[in-house]
């Protein structure tokens, strides 16, 4: 795919889309980080706009990673099952607060046999989705293995998790609300931040994603600034110290800037 086709106009992030669960989010912050919001308005995200970052899916065979991935880029759900071999990715360009932002999402076979090949490509990512069916709770007993082996190839302090259970279409209100208390706690000891989505419907998948690149963006962003030392003497007016960073990932209660 051409990555300098332009942004598509259902693309464009003006504002941090919010988390699914607060018990379970990388932050639950309102709004962009204000040292991120500050460097957008002056230009200041060095090389943020040029860069593609990698997101990897992995999970179980068949809870959804392909239907998911091709629910957000193509709009499109096929009921029938055709295994992923090895990997496969799509390229979405997006623009965030004014600054071209690009992700490359890596679909990964979740069958045992496609598996080795498969976690050749989980290095460098800058977020991991880990998958697993709702109605399944096998799949979400196998997450903790898919993050360690994805994070065998990927340092995990900086990169971001995303535990998403797929095919809520399926699910009873009762089955899910049972599913979904296994599933925070799992989220909660993973530090990942929790979606339940239906690719079938399309329930939550935009969200989902945009709030994946939404966050993906303000890591990046926050890095080149701490990578360029342009935090400015005088712009520091509070440390935050408030409890809206769970797990602290994305920010690591970094001082915040800009008036
Ligand atoms: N009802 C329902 N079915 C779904 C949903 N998402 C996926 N499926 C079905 O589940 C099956 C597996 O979907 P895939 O997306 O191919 O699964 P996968 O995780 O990519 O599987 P591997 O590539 O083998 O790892 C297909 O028959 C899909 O139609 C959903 O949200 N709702
Ligand atoms: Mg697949």
């Amino acid at each position: 795919m051409n990555i300098l086709a332009p942004v598509r106009r259902d693309r464009v992030l003006t504002e941090l889309p919010q988390c699914l669960r607060k018990e379970a989010a990388l932050h639950v912050h309102k709004g962009f980080h204000p040292r991120v919001t500050c460097a957008c308005q002056e230009h200041r995200t060095g090389t943020v706009g040029f860069k593609i970052s990698k997101v990897i899916v992995v999970g179980d065979l068949s809870v959804g990673k392909t239907c998911l991935i091709n629910r957000f880029c193509k709009d499109t759900f096929d009921k029938n099952y055709k295994a992923t071999i090895g990997v496969d990715f799509e390229m979405e360009r997006f623009e965030v607060l004014g600054v071209p932002f690009s992700l490359q999402l890596w679909d990964t076979a979740g069958q045992e046999r496609f598996k080795c090949i498969a976690s050749t490509y989980y290095r460098g990512a800058q977020a991991i989705i880990i998958v697993f069916n709702l109605n399944d709770v096998a799949s979400l007993e196998h997450t903790k293995q898919w993050l360690a082996d994805a994070l065998k190839e990927n340092d995990p302090s900086g990169v971001l998790l995303f535990l998403v259970g797929s095919k809520k279409d399926l699910s009873t209100p009762a089955q899910y609300m049972l599913m979904e208390k296994d599933a925070l706690k799992v989220a909660q000891e993973m530090k990942a931040e929790y979606w339940a989505v239906s690719s079938l419907t399309g329930e939550n998948v935009r969200e989902f994603f945009f709030r994946v690149t939404a966050l993906t963006f303000e890591a990046n962003v926050l890095a080149e600034l701490e990578k360029s030392g342009s935090r400015r003497i005088g712009d520091v007016v509070r440390i935050n110290s408030d409890d809206s960073n769970l797990y602290l990932t994305a920010s690591k209660k970094k001082p915040m800037c800009c008036p």
